[in-house]
Formats: structure tokens, sequence, C-alpha cells
């Protein structure tokens, strides 16, 4: 089912994408349109595709020996596939935050200032700023402001996952992209990140898989069912959990199987 949309309003919009493994088929015709400083969610029972749909927006599986992409992937309506991309410049654009907390062994600094730094950013007081303006945009700073220069292993699992969110923001995307980003952390962690996601809507376009459907229904404005390899049904959160029109998509959320 595809949802009536106007393009234009679309900041993410995917048209009939198949991926492959080797020989296996991934996904499968997928087409789904993301809005713009919305949240959208992707669910759906594990293997069905949503990390590999995920990483096709940031281009992360041409990491992957022997996978194949088909279709279309536009970013406010260029196509991130065409071969002159400059793949790089893509990831800065549209960062990505993993399902296990991953700070680099260096400080607090050290991790928001890496990218920047990578990307050509030397002056000092710049850096700074920055590193200030992440951690405050990933509600970390005021945990962490008086030792920067401590190492990011010793922090919380939750600090570290927020930390990560400040290491990827500090690059100024303007898309997320969060693989289930609470699952290895505990409620109080899982709220305050789901807390920040909503706060993050508001300068950022954000896509996240997510095992809950409590979590979707909580934080998402936007969901996407998945099923092996396909999209079943996508569209505005509450109709997919209160009036969902395939079966299959009721089924699952009504946890009738997955
Ligand atoms: N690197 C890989 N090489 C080969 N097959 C893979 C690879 N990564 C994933 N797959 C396969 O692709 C399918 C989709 O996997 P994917 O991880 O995208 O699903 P998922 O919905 O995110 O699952 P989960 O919720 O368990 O993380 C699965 O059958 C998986 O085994």
């Amino acid at each position: 089912m595809v949802e009536e949309v106007n393009n234009n309003s679309e900041k993410i919009v995917v048209e009939d994408l198949d991926f492959y493994y080797d020989d296996f088929q991934a996904l499968e015709d997928v087409t789904l349109r993301v809005p713009p400083n919305q949240v959208t969610a992707l669910i759906g029972p594990s293997g069905c595709g949503k990390s590999t749909f995920l990483r096709t927006l940031n281009r992360m599986n041409d990491l992957i020996e022997g996978t194949k992409v088909e279709g279309t992937v536009l970013i406010d309506g260029k196509d991130i596939y065409q071969e002159d991309l400059d793949v790089v410049s893509l990831r800065k654009r549209v960062g990505m935050v993993f399902q296990e907390p991953n700070p680099f062994p260096k400080s607090i600094y050290n991790n928001v200032a890496y990218g920047p730094k990578a990307h050509g950013i030397k002056d000092k007081a710049e850096l700074d700023e920055i590193v200030e303006e992440s951690l405050k945009r990933a509600a970390l700073w005021d945990e962490v402001n008086d030792r920067l220069d401590k190492s990011a292993i010793g922090i919380s699992g939750g600090q570290q996952q927020r930390l990560c969110i400040a290491r990827a923001l500090a690059v100024n995307p303007d898309i997320l992209l969060m693989d289930e980003p609470t699952s290895a952390l505990d409620p109080v962690a899982t709220a305050k990140i789901e807390e920040l996601v909503e706060e993050l809507k508001k300068n950022y376009t954000v896509v996240i898989v997510t095992h809950s459907m409590q979590q979707a229904a909580r934080i998402s404005d936007h969901t996407a069912f998945f099923l092996t390899g396909e999209v079943v049904e996508t569209g505005p959160t509450e109709k997919i959990f209160e009036r969902p029109e395939d079966q299959r998509t009721e089924d699952y959320i009504t946890g009738r199987f997955g």
C-alpha cells in the first residue's frame, strides 16, 4: 500500500527498492516516503530487512561485499545512488546511531570533535563550540561538561548512546538514522533517549528501527511495517496502530505473530 503524498514535502523518497546480499534478496520493491522533521519508525519481525533498509539510506551497505541495490532513493529530490555521488558527504548529511553504544576509546570531547576535525575544522574555539552545542542537543552537556577530557568508556551506557548521538550531530546532518538505539539500555536510559528523539525532530528528520511497538507508538509520527523484505503498510503511526488496513499489520501489532 502506498500512502497518498505530496512529493515536494518529502525528505526521503524510496521507489521500488530491491536489495541483495549475493543471491539473497533482502528487500523487495520497497516504496516509502519519509516526511521531514518527523520521526518515522520501522517495525516488523526479526530478519525482515529493517536494518538493511536503514543502511540503504546512507549507503552503509556499500561497505558489505557482494551487495546490490536496484531502485531509487531520493534525498531532497537527489538520487543518492547516482554514480558520481560523494558518499562521504552523504554520510555526513545522513548520520547513524547503532544498537550498541560504540563510542571511540577517546575522551568525551574527542568523540564529538572527531567528525568535525576529520572534515577539516582545526580552530579550537570553533571545535569547542561544536562540542558544546552537539552535547547540548544530545541532552548530555549538563552531565559531562565538567569531565570532557575523561574517557567516553567510563560513562554509563545511556550516556554513551547520547554521546554517539552528539557525535553524529557534530557534523551537522539533517537526517538521523537510529538502529534500535535503546535495545541495550535500561528503562530509565531508554526514556531519556525517547525524550531526546522527540526533541531532535524539531531540527532533524529521524528514521528509527525499533523492536518495541510501544516505543514506535510513543515516539513516531509515521510507521512502516516490514515483513520478509517488503513494506506491507505505511502511514501515520496512529492509523497503523489503531486502524491498520492490512490483516498482516493487524496480526503483528496485536501480537498474533512475530
Ligand atoms: N551482511 C549480511 N550478509 C548476508 N545476509 C544478511 C546480512 N545482513 C543481514 N542479512 C540478512 O538479510 C535479512 C534482513 O536482515 P536485517 O538485519 O536487515 O533485518 P532486521 O529486520 O533488521 O532484523 P533484526 O530486527 O533482527 O535486526 C535477514 O535474512 C538477514 O539474515
